[in-house]
């Protein structure tokens, strides 16, 4: 028998607490279907979420898993990162089952995106969490009717991880692939397997087919978070760096070494659909 869960709040906005019956938690708000936190069963709090945010409508939430659709970054003409991340999506359903609990909303086209991305399109994220587990899938539908045209995005699932002190922090499982480096717009290659953070890091590492792992080896800390994803075609691993972070309001003080951001991302090929098409796209994390 599952059970409805009902629309509650969350740093003042409406937003949905899935709680498995094994006692892992997740909370999405319906502003951009942002993930805001997750609590593993007889875990802590594994994602970043900035008190400097702004939560209202129309607004980038700093921290979570903000949806990144039907844009990455400044790469193409819309706003950054597109508009998904600051709009109201609709609450498809949100349930706790048996084992698990899942949430499931929507945003469709409007007369607003449609002034700046003039195409019928319909997306879906689903939050699965059960045990130790979150599954977050995102699938968009081309709306279109026959005859219309197709359209392109680029997407991601821009997760931010929290951390208790970047220096303590590493990805493994990165070796072999090539990399675009935001910082000094250059291509490169990763040869080793480990990334250490260290100084501003924005990289979209392309055809990123392995599985990561996040690990944190400090005196107090000993994590280790697998990291994987199925559609998604890139991976970006993203912090900002004690100088760039000075120039993000939302963002307090000291509060870079607290994340890493490792995202699940199409930018390198963008997502191509015919009117009637459709593509999914999961970011899969287990705490080890
Ligand atoms: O500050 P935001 O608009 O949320 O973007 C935050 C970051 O997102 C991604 O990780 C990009 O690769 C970065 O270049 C960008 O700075």
């Amino acid at each position: 028998m599952s059970k409805n869960l009902p629309i509650t709040r969350s740093h003042g906005l409406e937003a949905i607490e899935l709680v498995s019956p094994d006692g892992a938690r997740a909370t999405i708000a319906l502003h951009g279907a942002q993930v805001l936190s997750w609590i593993p069963a007889g875990g802590a709090e594994q994602l970043y979420l900035s008190p400097k945010s702004e939560f209202s409508n129309g607004h980038a939430i700093r921290g979570g898993v903000p949806v990144c659709f039907p844009q990455f970054a400044e790469r193409g003409p819309l706003k950054k990162h597109g508009f998904a991340r600051t709009k109201p999506w609709t609450l498809v359903s949100a349930e706790q089952g048996e084992h698990d609990a899942l949430a499931v909303l929507r945003l469709a086209d409007d007369p607003a995106s449609r002034m700046v991305w003039p195409h019928a399109f319909e997306a879906e994220l689903s939050v699965l969490v059960h045990g130790r587990s979150l599954q977050i899938e995102l699938a968009v539908e081309n709306r279109g009717e026959a005859g219309a045209e197709a359209f392109e995005f680029t997407t991601a699932l821009h997760s931010y991880f929290a951390i208790n002190d970047i220096d303590e922090a590493s990805v493994d499982g990165l070796s072999g692939l090539n990399y675009l480096d935001s910082v000094d717009q250059t291509e490169k290659a990763q040869r080793v397997s480990l990334l250490l953070p260290s100084g501003e890091l924005d990289r979209i590492y392309l055809n990123a087919k392995q599985d990561l792992t996040l690990k944190e080896q400090g005196i107090s800390t000993q994590r280790e978070l697998q990291i994987s994803q199925q559609g998604f075609e890139d991976v970006v691993v993203w912090n900002p760096g004690a100088e760039r972070a000075a120039s993000l309001a939302d963002l307090p003080d000291g509060d870079w070494r607290k994340y890493l951001c490792v995202e699940a991302a199409t930018v390198g090929r963008p997502v191509r659909l015919e009117p009637g098409e459709s593509w999914v796209g999961m970011q899969s994390l287990v705490l080890a």
